[in-house]
């Protein structure tokens, strides 16, 4: 039996003022700062260790991670980033308030951007601020690799190659590992891990900095599964 951590990244500035993130580099809160401590002491608690972690590229994923792993002395562990754990990217919703898009789209829409996993939210132009083809950390992506709008299914489509390629082989040669990524990019890991319906992804949500233990059998099938408190 392999245990596995999931982890989503503690409270960013922008979950503490409500508004849509997705590829905005946005920073821990100082609460996101305790969260992500807090998360290492209990699996500290419980002795957890491991032999790699995997992050987005994105500052408040990679900072909880780093802080975890603060917590547990193991620092010196090889930590893999990559944009295919970054969050879903949420087009032109980022920067938006969610309470005001609620107020101007109605609860309905909002919710469907939010959750329907085959609804995209508004999309960007290459002319958009907040277009990623520009920011260096994107400059090997082809250009059809780059989103102007994303929804669920596609972000699965982009998560699960890291999943296979990287991942999975580190879980199958018994090494220890943990995956700090986003409320979006672990819904799409857990919908293709737990062969969730449509339907069932809409419901799923995930506490900030909260390990989820993944326990899986030598074929990688679930056994179970918790959160550690
Ligand atoms: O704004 C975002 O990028 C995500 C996660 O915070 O929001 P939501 O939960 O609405 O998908």
């Amino acid at each position: 039996m392999q245990k596995v951590v999931l982890i989503r990244h503690g409270e960013s500035i922008w979950n503490h003022e409500n508004r849509f993130t997705g590829w905005t580099d946005v920073d821990l809160s100082e609460e996101g700062y305790q969260q992500a401590k807090r998360a290492g002491q209990i699996l500290k608690k419980y002795d957890y260790n491991f032999d790699a972690g995997f992050t987005s590229v994105l500052k408040r994923s990679i900072k909880t991670l780093h802080f975890i792993l603060e917590e547990l002395d193991h620092l010196w562990i090889p930590v893999q980033k990559s944009w295919r754990l970054n969050e879903r990217f949420y087009g032109a919703l980022q920067g938006d308030n969610k309470d005001e898009a609620i107020a101007k789209y109605g609860i309905q829409q909002v919710q469907k951007w939010r959750r329907d996993p085959n609804e995209y939210p508004p999309a960007i132009t290459k002319e958009d601020d907040r277009y990623p083809g520009r920011d260096l950390r994107y400059k090997n992506l082809t250009e059809r690799e780059i989103p102007l709008t994303e929804n669920l299914t596609e972000t699965i489509d982009r998560v699960l190659p890291f999943w296979n390629e990287f991942i999975v082989p580190a879980i199958k040669q018994n090494q220890k590992v943990i995956i700090c990524g986003h409320g979006n990019s672990l819904r799409a890991l857990i919908k293709y891990m737990d062969n969730l319906s449509d339907e069932d992804v809409t419901k799923l949500e995930i506490p900030t900095a909260v390990p989820w233990i993944y326990e899986l059998d030598e074929g990688l099938n679930r056994i179970r599964h918790y959160y550690l408190e």
